[in-house]
């Protein structure tokens, strides 16, 4: 036996005692030896094995079978020895990873006599390491996934702050602590603050002593949000006036987290209402006024004379309606133009309003008709506010084309209840006096006939006193 053959016998008395699996090849790649161990990893007996044709192609799984072969063949042609990593093919068919080297056998490296291959069991390793690479890719799946629903909720918010910049109302939230947690440009902008201020974080105190002296009625304006922090989800809209004149209401809601209806913080809306204010503002005075001679129109005339009648009736009082009909009006239309016209009808509402007092109410009711409503009236006064009017645009004078010209006008007076109990009635009994005032001779008042064919008739030329006369 020459000294290779003891050093084999030798190896394979020691591989037959160790945990791993010991093989030599000859030249040829032909299993000559393998040891017991082979069994425990891979089920295949060493005389399974020895028996094989190949039996690389029984052991190695075919993902890894041409590698291992081509480093056994690297050794076979000189090459020091192959580590490397490969899976077994078990003959239940599982996988067994194991370490693999191959290293030459014999003294001459250049002209070895055969192949030795040890193999140890790495599978628990494999295991761990692609338990480890599994969580590793989820945690990167988490991460990427994370990621990516930041990235779409920091879009979400951009495109939150680009609306809630670009509307007009003023948005403020508070946290739960009180604070500043976002606000719009349009809440800088109506509270006064600059464009480039920093308010997160304030505290709502902070705020408030800040914005204190731009509105009328701090403290009760302070009292409000109190009020509103003590009681509602949804606060009704409340209106705050400021010191320049505008008026701004608010509207605070809860806001409640997703999960839960725990109160997160508040959310304040504050919506600047000056312009809406000054249009309703003019479109009442529109509704109410006369475009002409800026008087109130018929329309309000009516309002108020049912709504004086409502409040005579209950406190048992008396109401005066005066109605006016300028005489002869049409011919300085004709005469001297239309304009001509609307000057007489404006310095007429503009002198007879300085004898109206503030409680009365002169409305222009169409054409060249007038009305005064007089709450609270006797007749004496009703009939010495009469004889004014008359004096007044008696006084009248005009200029039209060079001619001076005056202008009278017929009165006729009736009192609620004495005369009518509608203010319908009421009208109908101003009315028939005044044409009355007209048949009689104009540039004068009649007082309404409280019974049939009863009434009073006075013209400011027959006596310059006033005084109510009954008709015979
Ligand atoms: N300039 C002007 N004229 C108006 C306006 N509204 C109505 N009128 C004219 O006022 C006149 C009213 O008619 P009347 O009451 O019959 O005229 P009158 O000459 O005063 O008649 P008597 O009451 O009988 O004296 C008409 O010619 C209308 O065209 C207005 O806003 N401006």
């Amino acid at each position: 036996m020459d000294k290779l053959a003891i050093g084999v016998s030798r190896l394979r008395e020691i591989a037959e005692g160790v945990h791993g699996v010991e093989a030599l090849f000859d030249m040829r790649g032909r299993l000559t030896w393998i040891s017991p161990s082979i069994q425990r990893l891979t089920g295949w007996s060493p005389a399974a094995c020895l028996e094989a044709p190949d039996a690389l192609a029984l052991l190695v799984h075919e993902s890894d079978r041409r590698y291992c072969q081509r480093m056994a063949q690297r050794v076979a042609e000189g090459s020091l020895g192959e580590d490397f990593e490969m899976r077994l093919l078990r003959e239940d068919g599982h996988i067994c990873w194991v370490a693999c080297h191959w290293r030459p056998l014999g003294r001459d490296v250049t002209q070895p006599a055969g192949l030795r291959m040890s193999a140890e069991d790495i599978q628990a390793r494999k295991e761990a390491e692609y338990k480890l690479l599994e969580t590793v890719t989820e945690l990167r799946r988490a991460q990427a996934l994370r990621e990516r629903y930041l990235a779409r909720s920091n879009d979400e918010r951009q495109r939150l702050s680009a609306l809630l910049n670009v509307i007009r109302l003023g948005i403020l939230f508070m946290d739960r602590d009180h604070r500043v947690l976002y606000y719009n440009r349009a809440m800088l902008d109506i509270w006064g603050f600059p464009p480039d201020e920093n308010l997160i974080g304030m505290r709502d105190v902070v705020l408030q002593s800040r914005v204190a002296e731009l509105i009328e009625q701090p403290e009760a304006y302070f009292e409000h949000i109190d009020a509103v922090l003590r009681t509602y989800v949804v606060s009704e809209p409340h209106e705050v006036h400021f010191k320049d004149g505008r008026i701004v209401t608010d509207i605070a809601a809860l806001v409640e987290a997703a999960q839960g209806r725990r109160g997160i913080g508040r959310l304040w809306i504050y919506e600047d209402v000056t312009e809406q204010r000054r249009t309703a503002q003019r479109l009442v005075e529109l509704a109410e006024h006369d475009p002409l001679t800026g008087l109130y129109n018929r329309r309000r005339f009516h309002e108020e004379l049912d709504r004086q009648l409502a409040d005579a009736s209950r406190r048992g009082d008396e109401v005066g309606l005066l109605a006016i009909d300028l005489d002869g009006f049409k011919p300085i239309n004709d005469e001297f133009g239309h304009q001509a016209g609307d000057e007489v009808l404006v310095s007429l509402a503009d002198r007879v309003g300085d004898v109206i007092r503030r409680n009365e109410m002169f409305c222009r009711l169409g054409g060249d008709e007038f009305g005064v409503v007089v709450p609270d009236a006797g007749e004496t006064e009703l009939c010495e506010l009469a004889h004014r009017i008359i004096e007044v645009i008696e006084g009248l004078r005009f200029d039209f084309g060079g001619r001076t010209v005056g202008i009278t006008a017929s009165l006729g007076i009736a009192i609620y209840p004495r005369h009518a109990s509608t203010s319908e009635q009421l009208i109908a009994a101003a009315d028939q006096a005044m044409y009355r005032s007209k048949s009689g001779g104009r540039d004068q008042w009649t007082m309404a006939e409280s019974c049939a064919g009863e009434s009073a008739r006075m013209s400011p030329t027959e006596s310059d006193e006033p005084d109510c006369r009954r008709e015979d």
